[in-house]
């Protein structure tokens, strides 16, 4: 990645950060005046000694109480800074975070398929590193910049020569540090790509521990995830062991800074001429040093941050490709009030594509009237989830409308509701659903409004999750102790705990034993509401009232008996 596309990255994040800048700029400043206060300590000590050993005078009144003061300024200052960037990197860390996931709550479920692993990553691992960058990093890179070019104007002031050898040090300081920051930015990509790939594996084989178990993965899964440590781990050291060369080379520059300010101001004090031509105070001659020091000093961290910067800058790209995932479905500018009342399901030609290759639906319409129970059937792949994602508006057609309809047949396009209006009138049972950590309640409440336990418990009554789970009971990971027909018990309990007007149901009854088919079929068939239910099985699709034929070109409707 280069300079252009890095500054990109970096910027693509701003609009997320922007009511930070104050937190940033004070961060900057706090540091900066610390930096500066340690760097006037050193050079005030030298100072000190310089006049203590060549004047023979100790350090007057003034001095005692400029130095007093500063110490106080630097432990203040130093307290303040932790301070300050530790509140900054919250707030980014919360910003970037929310952005995130609003991003992805957007655009997902995308039309591509995606990693959840990745997307993890970026969310935690990318966020906590650029965290670390903008309530950090940036403070620091901005207080050694002004600390160099403090010391370097003092002391080319004091004497230009010594400004000159310090510039010139500076530079081979930086140089040689940017020049080795290539190689260590390939190895950095490598290192990233490799543990990227490795924890990638990991969360396919916890995901799928059951597989991994039933196929007898694990001894391959162990093997193939060591190889890959190994290898990741081989080039860590590698380019661990070219920083260690990098400051050999930054410590022998150092030196031969200090000796070339000594040659220069000895010079210029005329120690090697008696004191002809003197321009100088041999008593400057130990601050001098010392300035010098302080500007190279802050040159290598200024460079050593830089050149430390290429794994943020893979970060903040990744977490800038998150923010800006193009949103699945837009916003109204002017939402449209929704009546009261039972609500229909009205598809007007509507077309849909995954990928430009295939369409999956193409001027397709159905209707489905307040109150009726409507299966939908057709074979697997012929569009049944998407149509029931098209009506909970996960994405919008590319071509017609979705419409919600009251009882006197007027239409209300999803796309011009308010996210509210639609989640408060419109529940979806998914056949993946998830059930999220924490306790049934937590699950049921979830994004809906708040509901006494009375209500909830009949609920869970009405759904047959009674005597096997309680409210306060934790259901782990996507209710991982819990039965493929308990969990679809649970998802339907969410749904109706929102009390919608249309209920859409894909696929759920799928794969349940014929008992829970019976039960869940009977929960949905006393739904008193609109409901679309995709599926595949007669025995759910004979409780609907009407059965909507996918594959007919109109949307034209079949009677039961013919499946
Ligand atoms: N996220 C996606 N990205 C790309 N293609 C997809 C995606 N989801 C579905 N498809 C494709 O769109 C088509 C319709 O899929 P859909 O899941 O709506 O069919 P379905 O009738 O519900 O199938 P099934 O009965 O097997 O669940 C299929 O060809 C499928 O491969």
């Amino acid at each position: 990645m280069n300079t252009a596309s890095a500054l990109r990255a970096f910027r693509a994040l701003l609009p997320a950060l922007r009511p930070e800048w104050r937190g940033m700029l004070r961060s900057y400043l706090v540091g900066t005046a610390s930096a500066l206060a340690l760097a006037a300590l050193t050079v005030l000590t030298a100072w000190a000694v310089g006049h203590a050993v060549v004047d023979r005078t100790p350090p007057g009144a003034a001095w005692w109480v400029l130095v007093g003061g500063l110490v106080l300024a630097r432990t203040v200052l130093t307290w303040q800074e932790m301070d300050v960037s530790h509140a900054l990197a919250y707030r980014v860390l919360a910003r970037l975070r929310m952005a995130l996931f609003d991003a992805y709550a957007r655009s997902v479920p995308g039309r591509r398929r995606e990693h959840s692993g990745r997307a993890a990553a970026v969310a935690m691992g990318d966020i906590e590193k650029l965290e670390f960058f903008y309530a950090h990093t940036v403070a620091q890179l901005g207080a050694s910049i002004t600390v160099f070019l403090t010391t370097l104007i003092t002391a080319s002031v004091l004497l230009p020569e010594a400004g000159a050898v310090m510039l010139g040090g500076s530079a081979v300081v930086a140089t040689t540090a940017l020049y080795w920051a290539r190689t260590a930015r390939r190895l950095g990509e490598r290192e990233q790509h490799e543990r990227s790939a490795l924890s990638e594996r990991i969360v396919d084989a916890l995901g799928a521990l059951r597989e991994v178990l039933a196929y007898r993965l694990a001894s391959r899964i162990i093997a193939e995830t060591d190889t890959a440590t190994r290898r990741a781990t081989a080039i860590t050291r590698r380019r661990e062991l070219l920083a260690q060369l990098v400051t050999a080379v930054r410590e022998l520059v150092v030196t031969a800074v200090v000796v070339g300010v000594i040659a220069v101001s000895a010079a210029a004090a005329g120690v090697l001429t008696d004191g002809a031509d003197a321009r100088l105070s041999p008593a400057l001659l130990p601050a001098l040093v010392a300035l010098a020091v302080a500007g190279v000093a802050a040159t290598t961290e200024a460079t050593t941050t830089l050149t430390q910067l290429h794994p943020l800058i893979a970060s903040a790209g990744r977490v800038a490709a998150g923010l800006n995932r193009p949103p699945v479905v837009t916003v109204p500018r002017a939402p449209r009030r929704l009546p009261d009342g039972p609500l229909g399901l009205r598809f007007r030609d509507v077309s849909f594509a995954y990928d430009s290759r295939r369409p999956t639906l193409t001027a397709w319409s159905a209707e489905v009237a307040p109150g009726e129970h409507a299966g939908l059937a057709g074979p697997s792949g012929a569009g049944k989830s998407t149509v029931i994602a098209l009506a909970a508006r996960l994405w919008d057609p590319s071509a017609g409308t979705v419409e919600l309809v009251t009882a006197d047949g007027a239409g209300f396009p999803v796309s011009e509701l308010d996210d509210t209006a639609l989640r408060g009138a419109v529940a979806l049972v998914d056949q993946d659903a998830t059930l999220f950590h924490g306790t049934v309640r937590d699950n049921l409440l979830r994004g809906g409004r708040p509901r006494p336990d009375s209500d909830l418990a009949a609920v869970l009554a009405r759904v047959g999750a009674t005597g096997w789970i309680g409210l306060d009971d934790d259901l782990g990971e996507d209710g991982v102790r819990l039965s493929g027909g308990q969990k679809a018990r649970l998802c339907l309990a969410r749904a109706l705990a929102r009390r919608p007007r249309v209920l859409l149901v894909d696929e759920v009854t799928a794969s349940l034993d014929p008992d829970t088919e019976q039960a869940i079929s009977d929960v949905i068939a006393d739904f008193d509401g609109t409901v679309l239910i995709a599926s595949h099985r007669p025995e759910t699709l004979a409780r609907c009232d009407r059965i909507i034929d996918i594959t007919a070109p109109t949307g034209r409707d079949r009677e039961p008996s013919v499946l």
